[in-house]
């Protein structure tokens, strides 16, 4: 079957595996849903994109991303949104921002230490000619 299909299935079974060990994870489980809109009905109008773990399994099968690369921005939009949608100095909402960059740098790390140098090279020159 076609080499770079191959490459892209590869791909999507190690990003599914990423996603669960990140939701499974319970320091992370605020960011496992989307925020929900009725409980919190001004979160759209200052969060434009939002984002969540689930959601980026759903990405992950219809697959919407074709590098590490492209899933770990989705990471950093989680992140972003977090910290932009809970700035105040109170200790929830920094407890939200310290969990948010405990996000990010932990599945930065668990890409970089788990992945193939090589293999998302390999992902992102298929991605740029798509
Ligand atoms: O930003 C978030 C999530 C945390 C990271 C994503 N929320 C916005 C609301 C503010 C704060 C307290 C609860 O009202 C809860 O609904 C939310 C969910 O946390």
């Amino acid at each position: 079957y076609d080499r770079e299909e191959h490459t892209l299935r590869e791909l999507r079974i190690f990003l599914r595996d990423m996603c669960k060990k990140l939701a499974s994870n319970k320091l992370f489980f605020m960011f496992t849903k989307p925020v929900d809109t009725e409980e919190v009905p001004d979160y759209p109008t200052i969060i434009k994109q939002p984002m969540d773990l689930e959601t980026m399994m759903t990405k992950v099968d219809f697959h919407r991303y074709e590098c590490a690369k492209d899933f770990l921005n989705d990471i950093e939009l989680i992140c972003q949104n977090a910290l932009e949608y809970n700035p105040a100095r109170t200790s929830a909402d920094k407890q939200i921002r310290h969990r948010a960059c405990s996000l990010r740098d932990y599945a930065y790390t668990l890409i970089k230490t788990e992945m193939d140098t090589d293999f998302e090279e390999k992902c992102q020159e298929i991605s740029k000619k798509r």
